[in-house]
C-alpha cells in the first residue's frame, strides 16, 4: 500500500511514518523543508513539497498515486495562527483543499489530523458528535478544513487529537522534554494550571491512525490519552520522574499567562468510540512519560 504522509518533519507525522514503515507500507513522507529523518528502509521515500503550491501538489500526486493520504502537515502553533491569519488560512484550509482535489483523482482514502481546539472547552471530554465552537483562529482553520474533508467522496476519516507528546524522533522537543531541560538547568518557567487536557502519546496516535487505515474506518475519531491533567500537573510529573523536588516551575492561570490565542479550558476528548471501533488502547500518562523521557 502506498501512503502519502504530509507533515513528516513534525512530531505526529514522524511517528505515523515510523509506524507505517514498520508495517511494511511504501511511505511517501512529505514536508515543506528538507527531510529531517534518518529513515533508510527501502519502503521510505521523501518528497519536499509545499502543499499550498498547486503545481507541486499535482506533481507529487502524479508520481505517488497514493492509496492513502495522511494529512498531518499544518501551521500548528495557535499563537502564530492568530498573528498570521492569512498564512494560517492558506496552510490549514486552502492547503487541505488542494490535497483533497488531487486525492480525488486517485480515489485515495483521506485521513485528516485535527484538534481538540475546535471545541470551546466549556464542558470537556468531548465526543465526536459534540458541536464545534473554536475559540482561536487556529481552531477555526482546522474546523473549516474538517468541513472540506467531510465533502470528500472517496472515503475519509478525521482524527482529532490533543497535546501530543513523545520522545522526538527528530525535530523539535515536545512539551515534556522542554520541561525536563528547564528542570535540569533550574530555569524559572510559568506553566498554566487551569487548562485541562487529555495528552496523547505519539505512538498511540500513530497506532490508532494505522488501525483506521487498515480497517478503512470512516468518520470522525477522537484519539488521545484518557487521563485529564493540566500542563502544570504534567510538568510536576516530569519533576517527579526526574526526582527533582526543588525547582522554579510556577503554576499560573490562563489570565496570567495571557497567550495571544484563546485556548479551551476543559478540552479533553472522549475516546470510547475509538476503543470500541478501532481497538484503540492508549497507555497511561505515567507510562507515556516514562517512555518519552527514559534514556
Ligand atoms: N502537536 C499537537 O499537540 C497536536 C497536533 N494536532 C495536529 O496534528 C498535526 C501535526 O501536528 P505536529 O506534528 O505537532 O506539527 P508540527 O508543527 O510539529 O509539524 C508540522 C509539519 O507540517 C509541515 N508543513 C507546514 N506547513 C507546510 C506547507 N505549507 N507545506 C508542506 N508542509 C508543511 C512542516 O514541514 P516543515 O517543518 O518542513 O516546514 C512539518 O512537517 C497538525 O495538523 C496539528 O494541527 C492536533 C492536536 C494536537
Ligand atoms: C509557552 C508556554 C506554554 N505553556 C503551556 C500552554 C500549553 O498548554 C502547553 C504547551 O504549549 P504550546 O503552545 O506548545 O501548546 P498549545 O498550543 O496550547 O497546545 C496545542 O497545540 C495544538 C497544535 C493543538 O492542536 C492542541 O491540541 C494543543 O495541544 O504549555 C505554559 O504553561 N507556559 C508557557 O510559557
Amino acid at each position: 500500500m502506498k501512503v502519502l504522509v504530509t507533515g513528516s518533519n513534525g512530531l505526529v507525522g514522524s511517528y505515523v511514518v515510523k509506524q507505517l514503515l514498520e508495517e511494511g507500507d511504501a511511505v511517501f513522507a512529505s514536508s515543506r523543508s528538507a527531510d529531517l529523518s534518518g529513515f533508510k528502509s527501502s519502503g521510505y521515500h521523501f518528497i519536499q513539497c509545499n502543499f499550498t503550491d498547486p503545481y507541486a501538489v499535482h506533481t507529487a500526486f502524479e508520481r505517488i498515486r497514493p492509496d492513502v493520504v495522511v494529512h498531518s502537515g499544518a501551521m500548528s502553533k495557535p499563537d502564530d495562527c492568530e498573528r498570521n491569519q492569512a498564512e494560517a488560512y492558506e496552510t490549514n484550509m486552502a492547503g487541505t483543499v488542494q490535497l483533497l482535489l488531487n486525492a480525488a483523482d486517485y480515489k485515495s482514502f483521506f485521513i485528516f489530523l485535527s484538534t481538540d481546539f475546535i471545541f470551546n472547552g466549556k464542558e470537556g471530554m468531548h465526543k465526536e458528535e459534540d458541536a464545534p465552537d473554536p475559540l482561536s483562529y487556529y481552531g477555526k482553520t482546522k474546523r473549516e478544513a474538517e468541513e472540506a474533508v467531510m465533502e470528500y467522496e472517496y472515503g475519509w476519516a478525521i482524527v482529532r487529537t490533543v497535546f501530543v507528546y513523545g520522545k522526538p524522533l527528530y525535530g523539535r522537543d515536545c512539551f515534556l522534554n522542554m520541561i525536563a531541560k528547564k528542570l535540569q538547568n533550574n530555569e524559572p518557567f510559568r506553566i498554566v494550571n487551569d487548562q485541562e487536557r487529555t495528552p496523547t502519546f505519539a505512538e498511540d496516535l500513530a497506532k490508532g491512525i494505522s488501525a483506521i487505515i487498515n480497517k478503512r474506518a470512516t468518520g470522525i475519531f477522537h484519539l488521545s490519552g484518557e487521563e485529564v491533567v493540566t500542563p502544570y500537573q504534567m510538568a510536576m510529573a516530569v519533576a517527579g520522574f526526574m526526582n527533582i523536588q526543588s525547582h522554579r516551575l510556577k503554576p499560573v492561570s490562563t489570565a496570567e499567562l495571557n497567550e495571544l490565542a484563546r485556548r479551551p479550558l476543559k478540552s479533553g476528548l472522549d475516546v470510547t468510540k475509538a476503543k470500541k471501533e478501532l481497538g484503540y488502547v492508549p497507555v497511561s500518562f505515567k507510562e507515556g512519560l516514562k517512555r518519552t523521557l527514559a534514556g
